[in-house]
Parts: C-alpha cells; sequence; structure tokens
C-alpha cells in the first residue's frame, strides 16, 4: 500500500507521570505513516482526492497543545483515533520519541494500527 508520512514532526505538549513534568510543556518527535492510494490524486493532480500532509500535521500540533497524557503511549493511540475519525485510511504507524526523557538512550514508543 502506498503511504503518506510526516517525519520529525517536532510537537509541544505536557506528558508525563512525573508532577514536574505535568507542570511543563516538553518536546516530543513524531513519525507517522499512513496507508493512502496515492494514485488516485496522482493521476488527476489533485489535492483533495490527495492525503493532505499539511492537514495531517495542524491536527496533530492542535490536539498535542490542547491535551495532556502521563503516557506517551496514551497520546499515540487517541492520536490514531483522532486522525482516523478525521481521514478514515486503513492503517496507520506512529512512533512517538521523547527526547531527553533519560540522558543514556533516545527512548519512546511505536504502534502500529489496522482498521476494518
Ligand atoms: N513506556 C513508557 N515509559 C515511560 C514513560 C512513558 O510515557 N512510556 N514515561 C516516563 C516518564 O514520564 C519519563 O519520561 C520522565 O523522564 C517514564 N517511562
Amino acid at each position: 500500500m502506498d503511504q503518506v508520512f510526516l517525519q520529525n514532526l517536532n510537537v509541544k505538549t505536557y506528558i508525563g507521570v512525573f508532577a514536574w513534568e505535568q507542570r511543563i510543556q516538553q518536546e516530543l518527535i513524531l513519525d507517522i505513516k499512513i496507508d493512502w492510494p496515492n494514485h488516485l490524486s496522482a493521476k488527476n493532480d489533485d489535492l483533495t482526492l490527495a492525503l493532505d500532509y499539511s492537514q495531517v500535521a495542524d491536527l496533530v500540533l492542535i490536539f498535542c497543545e490542547n491535551n495532556q497524557f502521563e503516557l506517551i503511549e496514551t497520546l499515540a493511540e487517541s492520536l490514531c483515533e483522532l486522525l482516523r475519525a478525521q481521514f478514515s485510511f486503513s492503517a496507520i504507524e506512529l512512533k512517538i520519541t521523547k527526547p531527553g526523557a533519560i540522558p543514556e538512550a533516545e527512548v519512546g514508543i511505536s504502534i502500529s494500527r489496522k482498521y476494518a
């Protein structure tokens, strides 16, 4: 399946399990891959038939700015549901990296969801 992707999307959000984290916005890096049949938009050279990555980015940025979770897993699930409701795709892969969470490594989670 073709995909539309956004890589290294930098968002700011309230995220974390600790009290100090719940008072400050932190940076997360998102990599998003969404299954989308790109041949239709290509054939017609028509953005309305494409999955517009700008619209995806705007939705994700606004959601992150306006919501707060403890776990990045919860944010990931919520974002997949939000994007699926808006754009009706059949599958999504989402990776969230939390820079600076621990000094020794780059850490995060990834999820993959398929819909009927
Ligand atoms: N699998 C996860 N592990 C951890 C998370 C998380 O969201 N998912 N969060 C934390 C803390 O918030 C940490 O990032 C603070 O530095 C720890 N482990």
